[in-house]
């Protein structure tokens, strides 16, 4: 996240990190939302590569163990059938984890409310992301969960010429588009929207311009969770 600050230590109690395995040590890569017990909700590009991954819960400080982390093992990866890692531009940006053990929900540790199918916000809306991700343009990883206020960007706007024009797709949200944005690392992560006084995960961090991370006009692009309903439900019923 460029811009923004630290957030209130599990203030967004159904962030999550996901972490892969190198020489021995889990790495942040990305991050996702818990959505039920056992299940995680995260952008596809981040599980194009087959690691074995894991999903902490609770966490605040992802280099420190403060007491309230869960480390959960993933056993099953749902990538969206349409997802086509060389056309992040066409959507699909969306996958589930299937979790071996399913979390213990506490003060630390809630699940994602999710929007109604369809739902579109409104230009302006008020949304927060929030995420793990670099802290500037080609900068590195925030030790602690971070949160910067990204209102939404409606897609008439955000699909004009200056703009994104037509990388844009009405399954996708846009917002921001000033000096804060998401950056390498959030992929994956909520996009928080209050929709009548209640946090809504409204979308799933998907991308940000190759010039840089809040590049004038050039808001970060979500996946619009409202449009993956019914594969969502397709899924977690019959696994
Ligand atoms: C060095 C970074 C900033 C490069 C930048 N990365 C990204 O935007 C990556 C996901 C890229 C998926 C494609 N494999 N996402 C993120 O960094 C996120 F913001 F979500 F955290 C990018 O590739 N952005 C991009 C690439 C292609 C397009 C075309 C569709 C025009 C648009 C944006």
């Amino acid at each position: 996240v460029v811009g923004g600050e630290v957030a209130r230590p599990n203030s967004w109690p159904w962030q999550i990190s996901l972490q892969y395995l190198s020489g021995g040590s889990y790495y942040h890569t990305c991050g996702g939302s818990l959505i039920k017990t056992g299940w995680v909700m995260t952008a596809a590009h981040c599980v194009d590569r087959s690691m074995t991954w894991r999903v902490v819960v609770g966490d605040h400080d992802i280099y420190t163990n403060e007491g309230k982390e869960q480390y959960l093992s993933v056993s099953q990866v749902y990538v969206h059938p349409s997802w086509n890692t060389n056309n992040v531009a066409a959507g699909y940006d969306i996958a589930l984890l299937r979790l071996s053990t399913p979390a213990t929900l506490n003060s630390y540790v809630q699940l994602a409310s999710l929007p109604p199918s369809g739902q579109v916000l409104p230009h302006n809306n008020n949304c927060y992301i929030s995420g793990w991700g670099r802290t500037q343009t080609g900068g590195q990883l925030s030790a602690q969960l971070k949160q910067a206020y990204l209102p939404v960007v409606d897609h008439n706007t955000c699909s004009s010429s200056g703009w994104w024009g037509s990388t844009v797709k009405s399954s996708m949200v846009c917002a921001g588009g000033g000096s804060e944005s998401g950056c390498q690392g959030d992929s994956g992560g909520p996009l928080n929207c209050s929709v009548n006084g209640q946090w809504v995960v409204h979308g799933v961090t998907s991308f940000v311009s190759s010039s840089g991370c809040n590049a004038y006009r050039k808001p970060t692009v979500f996946t619009r969770v409202s449009a993956y309903t019914s594969w969502m439900n397709s899924v977690s019923i019959y696994q």
